[in-house]
């Protein structure tokens, strides 16, 4: 038996050596993969009898991989790969976002389709966990050639979803005008309209306030941390990476509750704006990166930093929302947040801290609410949307608001309780608290 050095716990640091062998190229997995058994210990030495649940979690239940062949306005044939990791699909239908950026890999979408397991069990409602995406870059391509790929993409894809079955959304480069694009092809090819996507335009079933739910419940989930500890926004200077869907709505939020939002990021560079962003830069932002699809490298206000992530800002600031792309935290940035005496980091993105990142926040006392946690208002809301759906139904944004922020204070208090039960941090208390009810499910379902 080869046993990981880093767990007491034998038959779990075997059960990753088996997960690792049988897929070592695979790092985004492994990496979270790893942050989860790593704070789970307390758990399986209490409860050994969930180790082989474990075990089975760590494996899709089906993966599809499929050729995505297209043509562009040139008549020039091009080929993508598309994925659909259907994860889990214990406490219901598997449900997660849709990636389209040429960084997609398998090992990328289970990454995603792995954590978003525990995050939608966290949200208090029935979704199982998948993920998807293509290595199509949507940057440059004209309005026909988008369309033409997503209707490609869902040509194949629709033989494998359902409302009752998997309900995918966007995320990187898919947003509401993909979702559109491939709810139209779904529905010439079935010839039902069907709650099949979520995200989607309002006039055809989506639901109010999903565009802003991961944003807002970012903010509304670190409120939560803030008043744990008797504090609040005001007066609180915080950096923000990402300029997309979550770090817009992200910065919003944060303006309506007094914060002062310093930075705006993507893959250029960043923007530092001294005095804190005002409304009408941040809606200048959104259409210059959102409606417009330009680069930051080429926004006209505040000032730009190229080829920098915004972490390193030459003051002292607050809190850190990384609302951009995967491991974007590294160690060196984490050491920066170190220095310019950050007290609190909490994930809009997927994965946005290494391990080397999130140790250090331990090691400092920096408060830390992890993406699983953090950024579950965007596939709550998606959630909300499919029972709207089901209902063929809509409800106002005041209602839908109302239920993001009792969700956002429900998965707060169940990760806070039991990180109390397994003396543990916020981080470990939203991996088991996710884990054990999909695990209790599991377990009642029988062995598949
Ligand atoms: N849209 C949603 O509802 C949810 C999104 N997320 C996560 O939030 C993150 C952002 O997603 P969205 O805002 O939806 O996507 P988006 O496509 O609207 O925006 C992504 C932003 O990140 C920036 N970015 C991408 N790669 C980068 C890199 N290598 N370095 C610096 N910046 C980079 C882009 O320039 C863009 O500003 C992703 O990790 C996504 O998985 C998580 C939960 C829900
Ligand atoms: O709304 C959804 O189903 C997708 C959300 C998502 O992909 C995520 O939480 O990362």
């Amino acid at each position: 038996m080869t046993v990981s050095k880093k767990y007491n716990n034998q038959e779990l640091g075997a059960l990753y050596e088996s997960v690792k062998a049988r897929d070592p190229d695979q790092k985004e997995f492994l990496q979270a993969v790893e942050e989860v058994f790593e704070t789970m210990e307390p758990v399986f030495d209490k409860r050994p009898e969930l180790l082989p649940v474990m075990a089975r979690l760590c494996e899709p239940e089906r993966m599809l991989q499929f050729r995505v062949a297209w043509r562009d306005q040139k008549g020039k044939e091009h080929v993508n790969r598309g994925y659909r990791v259907q994860f889990n699909s214990a406490i219901g239908p598997y449900k997660g976002g849709l990636r389209f950026h040429p960084t997609v890999t398998l090992s990328i979408i289970k990454f995603l389709g792995f954590e978003q397991i525990f995050k939608n069990s966290l949200t208090t409602l029935p979704m199982g966990g998948g993920k998807g995406g293509s290595d199509f870059d949507p940057k440059g391509k004209s309005l026909i050639e988008i369309e033409t790929f997503c209707q490609a993409f869902m040509t194949e894809l629709s033989k494998h979803i359902g409302p009752d079955t998997d309900v995918p959304a966007g995320d990187i480069g898919v947003s509401p005008r993909e979702v559109g694009y491939m709810f139209g092809q779904y529905k010439r090819l079935k010839n039902q309209f069907v709650g099949i996507l979520t995200g989607k335009f309002l006039q055809f079933g989506g639901s109010l306030i999903r565009p802003e739910a991961t944003g807002y419940g970012l903010v509304y989930f670190v409120k939560e941390m803030l008043e744990d500890k008797g504090d609040s926004f005001e007066g609180k200077k915080v950096a923000v990476s990402g300029a997309g869907n979550v770090a817009i709505y992200t910065a919003e939020k944060l303006l309506e509750f007094g914060a002062t939002v310093l930075t705006m990021s993507d893959s250029s560079g960043y923007v530092y704006f001294e005095k804190g962003i005002t409304r009408e830069q941040l809606t200048a932002v959104d259409t210059h990166k959102v409606a417009n699809r330009g680069r930051l490298s080429d926004f006209k206000e505040g000032k730009f930093v190229e080829g920098e992530r915004p972490w390193g800002i030459d003051t002292k600031y607050d809190i850190a929302l990384p609302c951009a792309t995967q491991n974007e935290i590294e160690e060196a940035d984490a050491e920066k947040l170190v220095k310019a005496e950050v007290k609190l980091v909490a994930e809009g993105a997927n994965m946005p801290s290494t391990s080397e990142a999130i140790a250090i926040y331990h090691k400092n006392k920096i408060e830390f609410g992890p993406a699983k946690a953090a950024n579950a208002g965007g596939v709550a809301v998606s959630g909300l949307e499919m029972a709207q759906n089901s209902a063929r139904l809509s409800w106002s944004k005041e209602e839908v608001d109302e239920k993001l922020k009792g969700i956002m204070k429900s998965i707060f208090n169940a990760s806070k309780s039991a990180a109390k039960e397994y003396n543990t941090h916020l981080q470990g208390g939203a991996n088991i608290a996710g884990f054990l009810k999909v695990a209790e499910a599991m377990l009642a379902q029988g062995v598949f």
